[in-house]
């Protein structure tokens, strides 16, 4: 029996979306691997599951290509909801996500803008290991960390591109500080207003964008003095533009755009662990 899919990205993030809505198929971690990967399945950087939700437009699970499960993407979370309002004919959307609803809108200029909720900065939530300063940590280039629903550690640079990140995203991704892993974000400042930045994903790797990434970042710098409130984030896929309102809520504006629509068969019977695609080093 096949199983439709939508293919949608933002700014280069790519994303596999089943709608459960019609019969919840709970996918297993080894079948979001299979779907994720860029040789054996489809490829992706996260596998997405839109679900029923009685109070909410809709629920979102979001799996790693090493069939983990997340508890935010910001650049999944516009493609959900431009599907939801294409479908509803509605410019507003509210998605629930195992850290919180997500309200969505969309702009006279097409692009949606998300409410991301406020950032966790206390040690305890991003989570760390033990306690410690979020605004610096005690590690090699202090970095800062925020949760965005997710874990996230941002180390501000002078120069992107000597950054080896091939080496040190997958270090930091499994530092034991974070004891959920983390999403490893390297920022360069451009100006107060004008950030660049790359992330080595946790379970996935080096991505064209990482939208709670984004986020993490300008809250990051402006805590560390280096960012206003608002800033333009470019990404290797694209721009995104992140504001952190002052009722503490970041918001987080960008495309969302569909690739292309298809059927896969879904394996039944549990698949040998699908090996993570080789990451390119950066
Ligand atoms: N790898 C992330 C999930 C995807 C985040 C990213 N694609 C985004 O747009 O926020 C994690 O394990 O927390």
């Amino acid at each position: 029996m096949s199983t439709a899919f939508v293919k949608m990205h933002g700014c280069g993030n790519d994303f596999v979306i089943l709608d459960e809505r019609a019969g919840s198929r709970a996918l297993s971690p080894e079948q979001a691997a299979f779907l994720a990967n860029r040789h054996t399945g489809i490829g992706c950087d996260q596998v997405i599951a839109i679900q029923p939700c009685s109070t909410a437009d809709a629920f979102m699970r979001i799996w790693n290509p090493d069939g983990s499960e997340a508890g935010a993407c910001g650049n999944a979370t516009r493609c959900v909801a431009d599907i939801l309002m294409r479908e509803a004919g509605r410019e507003a959307v509210t998605i629930r996500t195992v850290s919180g609803d997500l309200h969505a809108i969309r702009g006279a200029d097409g692009l949606i803008t998300v409410d991301m909720g406020p950032p966790r900065l206390d040690w305890a939530d991003v989570p760390l290991a033990e306690p410690m300063d979020t605004l610096r940590l005690g590690l090699p280039g202090e970095p800062a960390a925020a949760s965005m629903g997710n874990p996230h550690a941002t180390f501000f640079v002078p120069d992107l591109d000597a950054v080896p990140i091939g080496r040190l995203g997958p270090e930091m991704e499994h530092h034991p500080i974070f004891p959920q892993r983390a999403n490893i974000g390297f920022a360069h400042i451009i100006n107060p207003e004008t950030i660049r930045l790359k992330v080595w994903e946790r379970g996935a790797g080096l991505t064209l964008a990482c939208g709670s990434g984004a986020c993490a970042t300008l809250v990051n710098a402006h805590r560390r003095g280096l960012a206003q409130r608002r800033a333009q984030v470019i990404v290797d896929g694209g721009t995104l533009t992140i504001a952190w309102r002052d009722d503490g809520h970041v918001l987080m504006t960008g495309p969302a755009v569909t690739a292309f629509h298809g059927e896969i068969a879904l394996p039944k019977v549990p698949l040998a662990k699908v090996p993570l695609a080789k990451v390119p080093a950066a």
